[in-house]
């Protein structure tokens, strides 16, 4: 039996007395793309931030790969870029790049760079400036450019198209259809539900602190009657 890529398990967590997940179950299966969706302040952020033990748990339990999440070997199969990306701003891009892969023992391929960067429409020029210049969106193309460099079995994005501009979704979409070719995995969160459906093999819609519905877009519509996506999303959380 193939043992998940990440594996939620009655996950409960709570901010004071402000719970925001209660009793969240999910799987995602090595190699797949898996898209989480849900309204503002469902809680999405949270969940990821319990995987990499950013915070802990109020309940249940996580494994990454099989093992433990709160072991940091557990964790380094994932690639990880947050939803407000805010790399250290006296950095050069180069200089940042260099860093992150350093820490995960990589060596800086100064052709992959180029190649990363062209197919997510960041200009290589830009290697040699201060991350300080960069606009939101050029910063948002550094962290991917970073995960994507590591070439780790699974990528974990909160939010990835945030930012971008259609030209770049466009782009990525192209870059994230190349990490699957590669029998890579991606787990992100997005509000993008067209993209969703675009990109997914499977989603999951968080709502009320549980997963509300986990399957394929195609069986999300079919499930509740919709022609569209986003009208499923709707009647789901109706
Ligand atoms: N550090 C924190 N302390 C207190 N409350 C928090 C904290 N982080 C998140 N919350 C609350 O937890 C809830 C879920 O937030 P979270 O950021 O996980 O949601 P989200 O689904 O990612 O939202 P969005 O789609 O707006 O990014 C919100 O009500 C938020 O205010």
């Amino acid at each position: 039996m193939t043992v998940p890529a990440l594996r939620f398990q009655h996950i409960v967590k709570r901010y004071a007395d402000h719970g925001v997940l209660d009793g969240v179950d999910l799987e995602v299966m090595p190699g797949e793309f898996f898209g989480l969706v849900g309204v503002n302040g469902a809680g999405k952020t949270s969940l990821l931030k319990c995987l990499f033990d950013f915070c802990p748990l109020d309940g249940g339990d996580i494994a990454i790969f099989g093992q433990p999440h709160r072991l940091a070997a557990a964790r380094a199969p994932l690639s990880f870029l947050p939803e407000r990306f805010t790399p250290p701003y006296y950095l050069s891009g180069a200089d940042f790049l260099r860093y992150v892969l350093t820490l995960q023992q990589i060596d800086y391929d100064a052709e992959a760079v180029v190649r990363v960067l062209r197919a997510l429409d960041l200009a290589p020029a830009a290697l040699t400036r201060t991350v300080r210049g960069y606009s939101k969106g050029m910063t948002q193309k550094l962290g991917l450019a970073a995960c994507l460099l590591a070439r780790k079995p699974m990528l974990v994005l909160d939010e990835p198209m945030s930012g971008l501009d259609p030209k770049a979704r466009a782009l990525l979409k192209e870059e994230l259809a190349r990490w699957r070719a590669a029998g890579h995995g991606l787990f992100f969160t997005s509000h993008a539900l067209a993209d969703v459906d675009e990109i997914c093999d499977r989603m999951a819609i968080l709502h009320d602190g549980r997963i509300a519905f986990a399957g394929t877009p195609a069986q999300c519509r079919e499930q509740y009657g919709a022609a569209s996506l986003e009208q499923a999303f709707m009647r789901c959380i109706a």
